[in-house]
């Protein structure tokens, strides 16, 4: 089923899926080409690859054709390959790798420009698009599991998500039938997956269980992101006693929208880390879209209308909404907030 043009933001929700799976193309190929691909370090010591570089030109380059008055806050900046001319032309390369056929080159000043484009401040009035060009950097590299995520935010709120996930399989069970989805949602239209290799789109939903116990949790592969020893003693908490699922990326999401599993736990490893908008924009609509529930691990809701960074929240739980309450209650009783 495809959404008829006559929904509110169709135009968007068309143009966002050209643009993630064109940036999904390239990141494809990247890892295909360079089985270590170039990195360099940014000032948090989070990798970046040219990947992620190129991933944001050509999302935001697209963007600013469609939606020229449209500001976007994107991950990555310029500023390391406007020093670095090496490795800022083999992001022009990539870049133009997956223009349409026939559109005119992008010069290494356009590509650049373009990342730049991603420095808008956010805030709470009037509508900006959050792009992760890569979430899940390190799954990536590893080859593991990354999306492509972006998402549109209108007065501070969530209103479209389109989220690509290359390595995702089409079926958790089974990785060797299929991998590479695309997610969507509209506010108040549902979510859908579509695959990769074909446009047609069907709706998703959370799973059904009605106790926390019965279920499995995600939670990031990288420790540092969020604390394992709590989760652990949330579970616990809750009866579960199957191991956690541990998935780089808002990939995560997808699959608490999908019904593959049933809650995300996020737990602060820092008092002072402020979570990113682009990395839980897009997922937090997919999951409210497919019938599950998200807060902070204080139970308070998301807020993404305070910039580039979920200031006023602390950690996410994300669940498919009827063992919502009660997953609340076992963060909180663990982390005694
Ligand atoms: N100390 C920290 N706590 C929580 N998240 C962190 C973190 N340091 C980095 N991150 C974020 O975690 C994201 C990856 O999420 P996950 O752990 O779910 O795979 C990274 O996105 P990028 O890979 O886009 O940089 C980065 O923004
Ligand atoms: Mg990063
Ligand atoms: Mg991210
Ligand atoms: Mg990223």
């Amino acid at each position: 089923m495809t959404a008829s043009s006559a929904l509110p933001l169709s135009r968007e929700r068309a143009v966002g899926i050209e643009a993630v799976l064109r940036a999904s193309r390239l990141c494809q190929a990247v890892f295909a080409r360079l089985a270590q691909a170039q990195t360099v370090t940014k000032a948090d010591l989070s990798p970046v690859t040219v990947a992620d570089y190129g991933a944001q030109a050509v999302v935001n380059a697209l963007l600013h054709a469609e939606f020229p008055s449209d500001p976007i806050v994107g991950e990555e900046d310029a500023a390391d390959l406007r020093a670095d001319a090496r490795l800022a032309a083999s992001v022009v390369e990539l870049t133009n790798s997956v223009q349409p056929a026939g559109a005119a080159a992008m010069s290494s000043d356009d590509v650049l420009a373009a990342i730049d484009l991603g420095q808008y401040a956010g805030g709470k009035t009037g509508r900006f698009w959050t792009l992760d060009p890569i979430d899940g950097t390190k799954g990536f590299l590893r080859g593991e599991q990354y999306a492509v995520c972006l998402a549109l935010v209108v007065d501070g709120v969530v209103q479209l998500a389109v989220q690509g996930c290359p390595n995702l399989p089409h079926d958790l069970a089974h990785p060797e039938e299929g991998r590479g989805s695309l997610f969507i949602a509209v506010r108040g239209q549902g979510a859908f997956e579509r695959h990769f290799d074909s446009a047609d789109e069907r709706r998703i939903s959370v799973s059904g269980v009605s106790s926390a116990s019965e279920t499995q949790f995600c939670e990031s592969v990288e420790a540092a992101h969020s604390s394992q020893s709590d989760t652990a003693q949330i579970a616990d908490r809750l009866g579960i006693t199957r191991p956690p699922v541990r998935m780089d990326s808002q990939c995560k999401y997808a699959v608490i929208a999908r019904g593959d599993a049933g809650i995300y736990l996020r737990v602060p490893t820092r008092a002072d880390y402020q979570e990113k908008i682009w990395d839980h924009a897009g997922g937090s609509l997919l999951v409210e879209e497919a019938g599950g529930s998200i807060c902070d691990v204080t139970g308070k809701p998301l807020d993404f209308s305070l910039g580039r960074t979920l200031k006023g929240n602390k950690g996410i739980i994300a669940t498919n909404g009827r063992i919502h309450a009660r997953v609340v209650e076992a963060v909180r009783s663990v982390l005694r907030l």
